[in-house]
């Protein structure tokens, strides 16, 4: 058996993972191809092409392809299928249920999964339904009606609003189904084991971003053809007795609950929306006032502040997660979380911040909380106190440097399991205090964007939509979701050269 290679690829071995084929075909030879340098000394030449993920710079994948020849027709065909049975053996998707926003973004969706992901698709013999969606919880109610079981997985095409509500439909419809209601904050919910796969064709794409590392929709195709898995944390978002939301991102109040609320009039603008909310809500300086109240992750050994970042086969994540069903198998259900410790910090913030990940994206390539774990059942809680334009501006600029952002005076940063918020204004109000003045004051503000004082409240921003109440009470579900994904890698071009299981191996 020999080896042709692509043309691209230089150097004389080619390792691949097996894990990482994404096709194997019989080759039809041309005569052209029959006629290139070795290969016409051979009699009547078979082949077969091996079709592989090539890691390039910056955690891109792309498709590659290695082409082996040889004169026996029986052993060629003993290979194809030796290679087909290994790639049935791993958990590849076969069978996908793909919802495209065509609105997402700049608005690019559609063709995004037709030139790019769907021929990549049916390369890999995967089978999809797709949906192309018609209004704005077209794919969370269409999830609550299909049948579920028929899938692999679901993928959505858009941005991180297109996933959150494929996230929602998804664990809406396995507590319906187990008959849990999602309004108990203390419900023990049952987990969603289907995968969701993120094409990246929205404006902020930061959940793609936090867990391959780059937001580009042929390196997520392809990690979704392989079958990889990355667990999530996600939140629950109660007001009382009546559940809002989950989130896995971002759940801001202040600063980035203020540019959403402002950017979702612009929503013609496409991302840019973003930049122009963003500077507007930068020049308003405005705080809010309230109370925090948070317990504090112990299960977990790692801290907001370490240098090393979440990574594929995070170890912090395992342990956390092992730590976790362990005290889950000591207390079980008669484990009071209410009982433990909590924190309550009064103050004047300018933004408060519940990240799940790091919140990585191209804006940000390190994110709010660049030491946030994917999955280790924790949240980091960033409260940024009420400082001056500059200080704030300081902030900010390190979200794009390597310079630390938590090392501010005004800046403190938590690792929690759970966490509840009040306004001061729904404080005083239930307490029967009014103070109309004060709410007029506020409406005052708003009308007056220049001015930096502070107003009555501001909204929550939970991954990319705005929430209706400002006091929540939010829990940390530990890889709750799975995604198609593996977490970044460490190095991922050196991984890829030696691995254990390779083709090399084989041959
Ligand atoms: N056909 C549609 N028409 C209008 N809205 C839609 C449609 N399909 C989905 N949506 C809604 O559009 C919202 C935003 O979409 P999406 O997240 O894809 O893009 P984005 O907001 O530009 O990106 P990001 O969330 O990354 O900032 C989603 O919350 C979704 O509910
Ligand atoms: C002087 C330069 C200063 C630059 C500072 C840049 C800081 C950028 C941090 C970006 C953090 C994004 C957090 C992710 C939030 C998503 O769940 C959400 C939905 O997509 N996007 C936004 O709310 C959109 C949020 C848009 C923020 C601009
Ligand atoms: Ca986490």
């Amino acid at each position: 058996m020999r080896m042709r290679q692509n043309p691209q690829f230089d150097r004389k071995n080619c390792f691949v993972p097996t894990s990482e084929i994404i096709a194997v075909e019989e080759t039809e030879l041309n005569k052209k191809q029959r006629n290139i340098g070795k290969w016409q000394k051979m009699a009547k030449p078979h082949a077969f092409t091996v079709y592989y993920v090539k890691k390039a710079r910056n955690h891109r994948w792309r498709c590659s392809d290695v082409t082996f020849w040889c004169v026996d027709e029986h052993l060629c065909n003993q290979w194809i299928q030796a290679l087909k049975e290994l790639l049935e053996m791993q958990s590849k998707p076969k069978q996908l249920l793909v919802y495209i926003n065509p609105y997402g973004g700049k608005r690019q969706g559609k063709s995004i999964y037709e030139q790019k992901v769907a021929p990549l698709f049916s390369l890999a013999s995967i089978s999809t339904d797709v949906v192309i969606t018609e209004h704005a919880n077209h794919a969370k109610d269409n999830l609550f009606e299909v049948n579920i079981n028929k899938y692999d997985g679901v993928v959505c095409v858009g941005g991180d609003g297109m996933f959150s509500e494929v996230m929602h439909g998804l664990i809406g419809r396995m507590q319906k189904d187990s008959g849990i209601d999602q309004n108990n904050p203390k419900a023990p919910l049952v987990q969603c084991n289907i995968r969701i796969g993120i094409i990246p064709a929205g404006s902020t794409d930061c959940i793609c971003y936090s867990t391959v590392g780059i937001s580009d929709p042929v390196t997520s195709a392809l990690h979704i053809i392989v079958g990889d898995c990355q667990p999530l944390d996600v939140s629950s978002v109660h007001h009382n007795n009546t559940f809002l939301k989950y989130s896995v991102s971002l759940l801001g109040y202040g600063f980035y609950g203020d540019i959403l609320k402002d950017s979702e009039k612009k929503r013609w603008m496409g991302p840019m929306r973003y930049d122009y909310s963003g500077l507007k809500t930068f020049l308003s300086h405005h705080y809010y006032e309230g109370t925090i109240s948070f317990q504090p992750a112990k299960h977990t050994v790692g801290s907001p502040q370490d240098k090393d970042s979440c990574r594929t086969g995070c170890y912090i994540c395992k342990k956390s997660e092992q730590q976790l069903s362990q005290q889950y198998k000591e207390c079980g259900l008669k484990h009071e979380e209410d009982e433990e410790e909590w924190k309550v910090i009064k103050g004047k913030f300018l933004a408060i911040n519940a990240v799940n990940m790091s919140c990585a994206c191209p804006r940000s390539p390190k994110g709010l909380s660049p030491a946030a774990h994917l999955a280790d059942g924790s949240a980091d809680l960033i409260l940024v106190r009420k400082c001056s334009r500059f200080d704030f501006l300081r902030y900010l600029v390190r979200h794009t440097n390597q310079d630390d952002q938590f090392d501010f005076s005004f800046v403190d940063v938590y690792r929690v399991k759970s966490f509840q918020f009040t306004s001061k204004l729904s404080e005083d109000n239930e307490s029967n205090v009014t103070d109309i003045g004060k709410k007029r004051f506020g409406q005052f503000c708003r009308d007056h964007p220049a001015c930096c004082c502070n107003i009555a409240s501001s909204t929550w921003n939970c991954d990319g939509e705005t929430l209706d109440s400002s006091a929540i009470q939010v829990r940390v579900h530990c890889q709750f979701v799975k995604l198609f994904a593996r977490g970044i890698e460490e190095n991922s071009k050196d991984e890829a050269a030696y691995s254990q299981s390779s083709i090399e191996q084989l041959l």
